[in-house]
């Protein structure tokens, strides 16, 4: 295929990546067969349609959404592919390797505790790259305006300047020093030195956890001296733009070489929408263009260390390995979590889902942009297609105008020539400017009003406009042509914290389908970009699997609706155990779960950790994604806003990591939020309905009627308690593993008018 590197170039030049077909026969032969079954079902029912009632039309609509839902996921599924990558075939091509600009995200030093991002910068300012010292550097915006996390990051290069030599000495594994020094080593026989070092790095270490945790932010304001001046007085959401460089590595003595690392809060009025993470990293962009201008962008969250030192190089093995870099617009990795609950209790781990749909997609128009562990090529995120580098190099087209440049990149004169170096120029190293000299210039380009009548969030940029502002990027730049692929190395190449208890998890699980139900009814909507653009079809019927998950939420409680329904009416919904087609069903029951228990059973993933997960989606369904399901009807009413609601980082950070101090972590948790509302509702509607319809058929009050609910349906309420179960123990649970009163109210309300 032609994307493999050339026959020609691979003479001279060593590969170094591979794209491999993953088989999978038997899989699909399954897939047929439930769509088989689900086909099956539809016939019957559109066979009985006008005498089934109105239960019977409902299930058949619901039906056709989950089959059409099941065509998506094979769609999906059908040719995944598996990128593998030989860093150590870059040894004769270092001078080719381009600078990278390294982004971090934080919001909130509360939710995202200050120790949580240094960790994740230490792990930056220590990966391995050739003169890293001068080709890398590193970015933080803090959106909280926090001196505290402020004073982290300036304590952070103090402790650098010791951990970065340290690892790479004893060439360390691990280089987020919170989980490099959960284990102890084998320090072996001749590793005095070794043993001497560690020991010494560690209690630097734990100086630095409490110079950190104890850091208070008055008493930094009061004596921290004059880097804290301009954090007087500041307010989170309006404060003029600070830009600090914390780490000039061109101004340091030889052998030090590691990262810049340079400090950003932008200006925030409350006059400006900040457009949240998708601004902050527009920020990050037009700051470090100014300063860096790498070709090459690295962007994580504030908790997603790398975990794998040689990721950059593992990630320019994709970069640089296409003889047409078409093929790789941005190198996305998957999102793995560091210290995850056993049998991922809250279904959150999305282990197989990555690897079921992370390399089916990556096998179609490529990955998407999953907001994290994210390598960008700086031109793509200018709106470059690949079509208009092409023109470029075949000189159609010429330099862009100064006007053509300001109006999309705005008026810093700085940043237009920066873009126009990026627009003309190939990934080619740039020796890096003395920075404080370009602070006034950064600040001028981190104000809250430069991005108006620009192209910034629109053609430029990370798009404004969804609350998953990563998936809407990433299907811009799909629009646009470019292809991208999947860094997946051994050790994983990023890990960050995934949430805990019931209330975090749903929130953010609102929070996607709240920004992907953006997507799909605005005007991004990816069947447009298909038509209109380049999106390829099988990659938008991609997207759609997610983009759809608010509806899949607003169906799936019609269906769950449908039992009790019968139940309490003394109908049926489903074939009677006389009729033929009562196996259908019961068949699609049973090979759809075997399906999806085989896939964990072959990611190496337990029974229970399948079941947990089937729950929970079913949870998450009739919880988070029917209210983002709502909350996006509101909006387009105009009736309200959506929010970023940041979540909450591990704050275990420090070594004693398995500490936790609820009784029970995995257990599942409550609070007021509304988003608890339409399960408890469902649990008390079937407990209802399944106590009436056994009173029914003890006392034959209705002797044995035709349309009378069988076996079939008292089944389904009770595997829908089965699937709820976290919830029924809440109705008599006590503190946070109780569903609150208030809840418990308003759902019993909707039960009694039901
Ligand atoms: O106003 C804001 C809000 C958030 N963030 C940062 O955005 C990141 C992601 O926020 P988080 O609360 O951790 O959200 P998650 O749900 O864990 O993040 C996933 O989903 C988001 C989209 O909903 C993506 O932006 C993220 O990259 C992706 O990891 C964090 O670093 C935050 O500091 C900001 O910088 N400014
Ligand atoms: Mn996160």
């Amino acid at each position: 295929m032609a994307m493999k590197a050339s026959g020609a170039d691979q003479s001279k030049k060593k590969l170094l990546q591979e794209r491999v077909p993953l088989r999978r026969t038997a899989w699909k032969l399954a897939e047929f067969f439930v769509l088989f079954l689900l086909l099956a079902l539809l016939a019957h029912r559109a066979t009985g349609l006008d005498a089934g009632g109105v239960a019977w039309q409902v299930a058949f609509v619901c039906e056709a959404w989950f089959t059409f839902v099941w065509l998506l996921n094979m769609n999906v599924k059908w040719n995944p592919v598996r990128f593998v990558t030989y860093p150590e075939n870059l040894a004769e091509r270092i001078e080719e390797l381009p600078v990278v600009d390294m982004f971090v995200t934080t919001a909130d030093p509360v939710l995202e505790p200050p120790l949580v991002t240094a960790n994740t910068v230490l792990s930056l300012l220590s990966v391995d790259y050739p003169d890293a010292g001068e080709k890398l550097a590193c970015y933080i915006s803090d959106d909280g305006c926090s001196p505290v996390t402020f004073y982290a990051m300036r304590e952070t290069v103090k402790f650098s300047r010791m951990w970065v030599p340290f690892c790479r000495r004893h060439n360390i594994a691990v280089r987020a020093p919170f989980r490099y020094f959960t284990s102890t080593p084998d320090f072996g026989p001749a590793g005095h030195k070794f043993r001497d070092d560690w020991t010494f790095m560690k209690s630097e270490y734990e100086k630095l956890v409490h110079r950190i945790e104890d850091a208070d932010e008055r008493s930094l304001l009061r004596h921290g001296g004059p880097d804290f001046c301009e954090f007087m007085d500041v307010e989170r959401a309006n404060h003029p733009a600070i830009v600090k460089v914390l780490w000039d590595n061109s101004k340091s003595s030889i052998g030090e070489g590691f990262p810049h690392l340079i400090y950003v809060s932008r200006e925030k009025s409350l006059s400006h929408h900040h457009h949240y993470k998708a601004g902050a990293m527009n920020t990050l962009t037009r700051v470090s263009a100014v300063m860096t201008n790498a070709p090459i962008m690295l962007n994580v969250d504030c908790d997603m260390f790398a975990n794998n030192p040689q990721v950059v190089l593992h990630a320019m093995c994709l970069l640089l390995g296409f003889d047409n870099e078409i093929y790789s617009g941005f190198v996305q990795a998957p999102q793995k979590f560091y210290g995850a609950l056993k049998d991922d209790p809250f279904g959150n781990q999305m282990e197989v889902i990555f690897k079921k749909l992370g390399s089916g997609v990556a096998g179609l128009q490529g990955m998407f942009y999953g907001g994290t562990g994210c390598f960008h090529r700086r031109k793509v995120i200018y709106g470059m297609s690949p079509d208009s580098i092409m023109a470029g190099r075949e000189g159609i087209t010429g330099s862009p105008s100064a006007k053509e440049l300001q109006k999309k990149f705005g008026i810093s004169n700085e940043l237009k020539e920066s873009a126009r170096k990026i627009i003309s120029a190939n990934l080619a190293s740039e020796p890096i400017v003395d920075m404080s000299s370009r602070i006034e210039i950064a600040k001028e380009v981190a104000a809250c009003n430069y991005e108006i009548g620009t192209h910034w969030g629109h053609e430029i940029g990370w798009v404004y406009g969804s609350l998953t502002e990563d998936v809407l990027t990433g299907q811009r730049i799909h629009a646009m042509g470019w292809r991208s692929t999947m860094l997946d190395p051994e050790p994983p190449a990023f890990l960050g914290c995934a949430p805990t208890g019931g209330p975090a998890c749903q929130t953010q699980f609102k929070r996607w389908a709240t920004g992907l139900f953006e997507i799909l009814i605005g005007q991004n909507n990816p069947i447009l970009a298909t038509i209109f653009k380049h999106l390829h079809l099988r990659q938008c019927l991609s997207y759609l699997i997610i983009y759809v998950w608010p509806l899949r939420g607003f169906v799936e409680v019609c269906y769950a609706l449908l039992g009790p329904y019968c139940l309490l009416t003394n109908q049926s919904f489903l074939p009677k155990a006389s009729e033929d087609g009562f196996n259908i069903p019961l068949a699609l029951f049973l090979t759809y779960n075997t399906y999806n228990l085989v896939e964990y059973m072959e990611c190496g993933l337990s029974t229970h950790a399948w079941w947990n997960n089937h729950r929970m989606q079913r949870i998450t369904s009739a919880s988070a994604w029917l209210l983002a399901f709502l909350i996006v009807l509101l909006k387009t009413l105009g009736l309200s806003e959506t929010v970023f609601e940041v979540t909450r980082k591990d704050k275990s950070t420090s070594h004693d990591d398995d500490v936790i101090d609820e009784a029970d972590p995995g257990r599942f948790t409550f609070d007021a939020s509304p988003v608890f509302i339409p399960v408890t509702t469902l649990v008390m509607l079937n407990i209802v309905a399944i106590t009436i319809g056994a009173w029914r058929v003890v006392f034959r009050t209705m002797e044995s009627e035709h349309s009378a609910p069988g076996v079939n349906e008292f089944m389904c309420c009770g595997w829908l308690l089965l699937c709820f179960l976290p919830f029924v123990r809440g109705l008599v649970g006590k503190g946070s593993y109780g569903i609150p009163w208030s809840v418990m109210l308003k759902a019993s309300l909707v039960v009694a008018i039901y």
